[in-house]
């Protein structure tokens, strides 16, 4: 049986003093990760106070991004070999915003899919179609590229080990929701593609998270479909309670 991963996103929002509270308010609330993995991704200057105030507890840390080389002049950027050092470890990779307006590519993506993995961080790599896209009926297309793309090159052990997130772009804060099936249509093809292009173990052990406006109050009814293995939370991760509430869901 795939365990849930639990994360939330907090994208560009709280300060650190914030950000310590929520890490202080939840830690010792978690359910245990035997039941489920639950994550909190945080802005870059939070992560070492966050990994700290976390340690010996069942909730991780992630980054929201990186760059895919370990050092060098890339003015501005975070390399893996920095998260890894201070106790990253997960990353959350090709988030829709970041392939929207800072140039992300499924090439990126797949250099920062290894990078991850020489680091031991383990990747959330997120992909998604727009309205236009599903309208025009692209979406399973649009996805399995995006999944081969993202995961070419990796060995199977690594792929059992990805996490991918399937965030239709159109559901994201906008309180628009995929239906539970229509989400988990989609979550199906991404674990068929994986089974055929790598293996069948490796389709059967990736665990695929829905995003886009979870919340409480939908977060069972996702969860409760075969192959929906956690959420992506923005939103409703920003507060301690429903943050909770939504690992709660995720517990098996
Ligand atoms: O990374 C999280 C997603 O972009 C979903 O955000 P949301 O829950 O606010 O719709």
């Amino acid at each position: 049986m795939r365990k849930n991963v639990i994360a939330g996103n907090w994208k560009m929002n709280k300060l650190l003093g914030e950000a310590v509270q929520f890490v202080e308010d939840t830690k010792d609330k978690v359910a245990s990760k035997e039941q489920v993995e639950s994550v909190v991704c945080a802005p870059f200057p939070f992560l070492p106070s966050l990994v700290e105030k976390a340690k010996g507890t069942d909730l991780e840390v992630a980054a929201q991004n990186m760059h895919f080389e370990d050092k060098g002049a890339f003015t501005g950027e975070v390399s893996p070999a920095m998260l890894a050092d201070i106790g990253v470890t997960y990353v959350v990779l090709g988030h829709s915003e970041r392939r929207e307006m800072f140039a992300e590519t499924d090439e990126t993506v797949n250099k920062k899919a290894h990078a991850a993995f020489q680091h031991n961080l383990t990747p959330i790599v997120c992909v998604g179609e727009t309205l236009e896209q599903r309208e025009s009926h692209q979406t399973m297309n649009i996805v399995e590229n995006q999944v081969n793309a993202a995961l070419e090159g990796l060995t199977e052990e690594q792929v059992k080990q990805t996490i991918i997130a399937y965030e239709p772009i159109w559901a994201i804060g906008t309180g628009k929701t995929a239906t539970s099936e229509e989400a988990n249509e989609v979550c199906t093809h991404i674990r068929n593609v994986v089974s055929n292009s790598v293996s069948q173990a490796a389709g059967e052990a990736l665990r695929i998270q829905y995003g886009g406006s979870v919340k409480p109050t939908n977060v069972d009814e996702l969860l409760a479909q075969s192959d929906i293995d956690g959420a992506l939370v923005g939103g409703a991760s920003l507060e301690a309670d429903s943050f909770l509430q939504l690992v709660e869901a995720g517990k098996k």
